[in-house]
């Protein structure tokens, strides 16, 4: 019989940490063998299963991140910036690949996990999902095929109780269309228009967001130029894609060497 990849879910109560202990009891292949919450929290010390409305599965709810680490292969991680960081150097410690679904971490969050990576792999992405990685491809191919007379905008639309704009997958996406044209983003990225703005600067990306009820995840990559538009969309209509992805890239990340990843290396996009 082949061992199973013993998984960890942080931030366990979250959607995301909910959706990903789901996706884990049914998946083959893998076994939820912990599960973590912040201090303080209500479920720490109840039986997951339970704190989620059902049966008792037998893993208890820890806010000691470093032992549950510790009986993992894989520690999928969709929490917050400051959290992830921490979390990082503890699935280092453990030798444990360290999944990323956390999005809204800063250049200098980003830099702090490098020295991690030279321990277990890291696989980060700010969309786990198929459609969302094949849309990052496609958009760096059309962009790279337009000229700066097709003005690039990046729209997302998310639920309300998102913190960070713009959202992962919009900047995923923006990263792709200024690769396409041989720009860096931190030249051209406009984001947050308001007020008396002046007129929209050639070859400028721009982002928005929109907030609102119960949205997952809507992206779109709108190219305009006089006379014609062409806009490239995904629309998440259930969180089951991100919580596949990772448990996909949780699996993968064990046969590869320490380092950094993403999830189009995962499902061989590049
Ligand atoms: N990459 C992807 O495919 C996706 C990424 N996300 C990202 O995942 C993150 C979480 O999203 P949601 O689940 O919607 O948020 P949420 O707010 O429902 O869940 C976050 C959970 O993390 C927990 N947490 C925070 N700090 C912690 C700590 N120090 N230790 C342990 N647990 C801690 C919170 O208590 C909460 O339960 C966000 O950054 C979001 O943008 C969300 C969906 C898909
Ligand atoms: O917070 C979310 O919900 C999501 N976050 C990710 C992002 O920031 O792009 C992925 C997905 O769109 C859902």
């Amino acid at each position: 019989m082949t061992e199973r990849t013993g998984i960890v879910v942080t931030g366990a109560s979250g959607r995301m940490g909910q959706m990903l202990m789901k996706t884990v009891a049914e998946a083959p292949g893998v076994a939820l063998v912990g599960a973590v919450e912040r201090e303080g929290h209500e479920w720490v010390g109840q039986d997951v299963g339970e704190a989620m409305g059902g049966a008792g599965i037998g893993v208890t709810v820890t806010d000691d991140p470093l032992e549950a680490f510790a009986k993992a292969q894989a520690i999928i991680d969709f929490t917050a910036p400051a959290a992830t960081v921490a979390f990082a150097k503890l699935a280092a410690q453990a030798r444990a690949v360290h999944v990323i679904g956390t999005t809204g971490m800063t250049e200098d969050d980003i830099a702090a996990l490098e020295p991690c990576a030279r321990h277990a792999p890291i696989i980060r992405a700010g969309n786990m999902s198929l459609g969302v990685n094949l849309l990052v491809q496609l958009t760096k191919r059309v962009a790279a095929a337009l000229d700066e007379d097709f003005d690039i905008e990046v729209i997302e639309a998310h639920h309300h109780h998102k913190v960070d704009a713009p959202s992962g997958t919009a900047l995923m996406l923006g990263e792709a269309a200024a690769e396409g044209r041989g720009v860096a983003l931190g030249d051209v990225a406009d984001r947050g228009r308001d007020g008396i703005t002046g007129a929209r600067k050639r070859g400028d990306i721009g982002f928005s967001a929109i907030r609102g009820g119960d949205i997952v995840g809507e992206h779109d990559v709108l190219f305009a130029a006089p006379g014609e538009r062409i806009v490239l969309r995904h629309v998440a209509t259930d969180r089951a894609i991100f919580a596949r992805g990772a448990v996909k890239a949780a699996i993968w990340g064990q046969s590869q060497p320490p380092g950094q990843y993403d999830m189009v290396d995962v499902l061989g996009l590049r």
